[in-house]
């Protein structure tokens, strides 16, 4: 269920006549994905993807996240190229909702992966990472730590009435000191730059053993590349109830370093950015959970396996 906002073929085909693409010829909905409304469109020009942002996200700020995936694409690196329509904007509206249109990548995302395949996803990161340097634009993580501080201070103010040991105020509470500990984390030394900033398997699609396609850069944004790496190893080297698999770590790192060898310093930082990295997944889901309002028909994601996450990384 990703479309909440619905379109119907003529508003779909008038959308499209603003863009040099022959033409709609077909329009279906993409069940995938919890934030926006995708269908899949086929047109003169080939298959697209039809995006409409829900949450009234800023304007610039998916300017940023289109150009990035854009400036990609022409990097040879396996981004979807965005569409501008005949008036040159990557961005445009409709039925209310900011709207883009972006090509087709083919593939599908892992849900078992191989060590070869932690190596060829981390090999692609460290690719993005060298192939996004030159893109000039800039955004603040709109994740980072102040979004950190509201979002826990919300799911203290939500579970403010539970018994200290219901488990949403039990996570509440245990999420304090660990904030504090993310908030002292100093990253100003580390190489900065574009980064994915949400790098899990649904986002990395696979064709033929190798990375076909990198989607949804929404959370896209400039900040430290070991963060990304960081969020990265926390997406993909845990198991489900959030323990370590060391082989698929070693391996998605190793990927990494063939590609942009780490400095010593990003190594050293790894385990505290990896806990912060934990942290800021656990409070979206925590967050996310403690608002889920019931008419909307997502189920919310367990806060758990990246709680234990932090746990983890700070044992080391
Ligand atoms: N360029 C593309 N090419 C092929 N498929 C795509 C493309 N973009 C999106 N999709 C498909 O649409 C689904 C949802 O896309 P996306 O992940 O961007 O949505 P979302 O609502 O932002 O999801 P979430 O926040 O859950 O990751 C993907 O899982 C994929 O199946
Ligand atoms: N990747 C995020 C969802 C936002 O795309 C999560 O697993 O919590």
């Amino acid at each position: 269920m990703a479309v909440f906002t619905p379109v119907s073929p003529d508003e779909a085909r008038a959308f499209i006549d603003g863009y040099d693409l022959g033409g709609l010829t077909a329009i279906a909905p993409i069940a995938e994905g919890v934030q926006n409304t995708n269908f899949r469109l086929e047109t003169g020009a080939g298959r697209k993807v039809l995006t409409l942002f829900e949450g009234a996200p800023d304007d610039d700020d998916l300017r940023f996240c289109l150009g990035l995936t854009d400036h990609l694409a022409g990097r040879d690196y396996p981004a979807a190229r965005v569409e501008r329509d005949s008036q040159g904007r990557r961005l445009g509206r409709l039925n209310g909702r900011s709207a883009a249109v972006v090509d087709w990548v083919e593939g599908h995302g892992l849900l078992h992966p191989t060590p070869a395949d932690h190596r060829t996803a981390g090999a692609a990161l460290a690719r993005l990472h060298l192939a996004a340097a030159d893109y000039t634009a800039t955004r603040p993580d709109p994740m980072g730590p102040d979004a950190w501080v509201s979002l826990l201070a919300r799911c203290e103010a939500a579970t403010a009435d539970l018994a200290a040991d219901n488990p949403d105020r039990a996570m509440t509470l245990a999420l304090r000191p660990i904030l504090d500990r993310a908030l002292a984390l100093r990253t100003g030394g580390l190489p900065s730059g574009p980064i994915h900033a949400d790098y899990f398997p649904d986002n990395v699609l696979f064709s033929g053993g190798a990375v076909s396609g990198v989607i949804d850069f929404y959370f896209g944004c400039t900040g430290p590349l070991a963060w990304d790496l960081a969020t990265a190893l926390n997406a993909w080297t845990f198991d489900a109830v959030g323990a370590r698999d060391d082989i698929a770590h070693a391996a998605f790192l190793d990927g990494y370093n063939t590609v942009r060898p780490l400095m010593p310093a990003e190594t050293a930082a790894l385990p505290a950015l990896g806990a912060a990295s934990a942290l800021r997944f656990t409070l979206t889901r925590l967050h996310d959970r403690l608002h889920h309002d019931p008419a909307w028909l997502v189920t919310p994601k367990d806060p758990q396996p990246f709680f234990r996450r932090i746990g983890v990384w700070e044992r080391g």
